[in-house]
């Protein structure tokens, strides 16, 4: 199929978003622009026009692009030579395993599973609303995960490999990571709705950490896909705490609970 940038662009050498990357003289010799030397010599003037400042700075990558694609290169780099557990045989390919419990320590499943039992056990109202926002906060981060890897559609780094236990589709994509995410929206929740001891409460946040780093370590993930996901975790929970499912707001879902 012909591509849909005009001739005229690609004789100009512009990028598809009209920005010019290359400029030909012959290019600008043919399109005839009032600046072009045919154009000077008709008009009779001998000096060299400077050419308008606002070509000038289109020809360079914005300081914003150059930060980008350096945080991202420092990123990709840092990301692979932390991936200490990715395989049996990398450098701590024997911790592997244990990576792998912490895995499965912040995965959806055992999550979901455990949330719906203790709703179904639960005896007091209190519990149950509880348990019922619980469920509502772990799959409304299970969705939002989904659309934004789905969006994103940033592969997982090349030294991962692709031995996760259950996952869904869009779990071939690493940005965010759904496990920082939850770990991060549970912790919270966690910290505001469970009374716990002081130690307990630390437990809940060293454990965050620890999910976190094992995702870097076994290569699932690059750490921006880490740090991105916590913060999105973090904020869901926020999400969560405005949209608080009560008795009152919903009374039919918490019918469907009361025994
Ligand atoms: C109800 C429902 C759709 C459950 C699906 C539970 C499930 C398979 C979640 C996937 C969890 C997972 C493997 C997330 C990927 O985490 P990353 O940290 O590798 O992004």
């Amino acid at each position: 199929m012909p591509s849909p940038r005009s001739s005229r662009e690609r004789r100009a050498g512009s990028s598809s978003s009209g920005r010019p990357e290359f400029l030909s003289l012959v290019s600008q010799r043919s399109t005839g622009s009032p600046d072009s030397p045919s154009r000077r010599k008709e008009s009779g003037s001998s000096a060299a026009a400077p050419m308008p400042e606002e070509d000038c700075m289109k020809l360079n990558p914005s300081f914003v692009a150059i930060a980008l694609s350096s945080l991202l290169a420092i990123d990709l780099w840092a990301s692979k030579r932390l991936g200490v557990c990715a395989g049996e045989g990398s450098a701590w390919g024997s911790a592997r395993p244990l990576m792998k419990v912490i895995e499965i320590s912040g995965h959806g499943i055992p999550w979901l599973l455990g949330t719906f039992y203790g709703l179904c056990q639960s005896d007091s109202s209190a519990a149950r609303e509880v348990l019922l926002n619980l469920l509502f906060a772990l799959l409304l981060d299970l969705m939002m995960v989904a659309v934004v890897k789905g969006i994103v559609k940033r592969p997982r780094p090349t030294h991962n490999k692709m031995d996760m236990f259950v996952t869904i589709s869009v779990d071939k994509y690493s940005f965010p990571s759904g496990h920082a995410t939850r770990a991060a929206l549970v912790c919270r929740f966690v910290l505001r709705h469970l009374v716990l001891a002081v130690p307990l409460r630390v437990l809940m946040v060293l454990w965050v950490l620890i999910v976190s780093i094992s995702r870097v370590m076994l290569g699932r993930h690059n750490m921006t896909d880490v740090l991105f996901g916590l913060l999105l975790g973090y904020v869901l929970y926020s999400v969560v705490e405005y949209c608080w499912l009560s008795p009152l707001s919903v009374p039919a879902l918490f019918a469907l609970w009361s025994h």
